[in-house]
């Protein structure tokens, strides 16, 4: 059986239509999420098979899904068993990760064994774009990777369990922890779509898993 995947997409604040858009490009119908309805029912029932969390203010982001009564659930289901998929970019790198430079009282879901340095490349002014190789995404050109005030990954917490499949300068940018993945910069904000199509690669590969068998 091949059901149709439900991708959410965080739509509190941030660039969430331009990830529907990518996710729509390959082929995937994104879920919009803006309160703990979107995503469990009211017998606790888990409505979509993955979560993407946009670039845009962590700040504001992370408030907003504890004010919202979004924080701890979201925590609970992307750790075991639930194990949900997580992509998050820039923002929502930072949103993952367990440790915050220097913000330790950061609202986060702060599942991934990463630490980050929030805006780590200067103010607005500093955002700049640039060309990343990864063998991980081999095929055809390397990735364009836009930064807009990014983050830096600046230390791997359980190296053995975090995969590096991008660096820059040897920085790692897009690392992978089984079901979460993490970007510094914008893929959503390309015509690329090789970053979103892992991601989908990854659900549908857990989603088959889940399934039942068919007869
Ligand atoms: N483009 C982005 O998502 C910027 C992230 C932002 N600087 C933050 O710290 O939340």
């Amino acid at each position: 059986m091949n059901r149709a995947l439900r991708i959410g997409v965080l739509e509190l604040q941030g660039d969430f239509y331009e990830h529907e858009a990518m996710l729509q490009r390959c082929g995937v119908q994104p879920v919009g999420v803006r309160r703990l309805a979107h995503l469990l029912d009211d017998r606790g029932e888990v409505l979509v098979d993955a979560l993407v969390i946009p670039g845009g203010e962590s700040t504001t982001i992370g408030m907003l899904l504890d004010e919202l009564g979004m924080l701890e659930p979201v925590r609970q289901l992307v750790r075991p068993p639930h194990a949900l998929p997580v992509l998050g970019t820039c923002a929502g790198c930072i949103l993952l990760a367990r440790e915050v430079k220097s913000e330790p009282q950061l609202k986060r879901i702060g599942c991934m064994d990463i630490e980050v340095q929030r805006n780590a490349y200067g103010s607005q002014v500093d955002s700049f774009e640039c060309h990343v190789r990864s063998e991980q995404f081999a095929d055809g050109e390397p990735l364009r990777a836009v930064h807009i005030r990014a983050p830096a990954i600046t230390r791997l917490l359980q190296p053995e369990s975090v995969r590096v499949l991008a660096a820059i300068e040897g920085r790692p940018v897009i690392v992978q922890q089984g079901n979460l993945l993490a970007c510094t910069f914008h893929p959503e904000l390309t015509t690329d779509t090789r970053v979103h199509q892992h991601f989908v690669a990854m659900v549908r590969a857990r989603t088959r898993k889940a399934m039942p068998k068919s007869t």
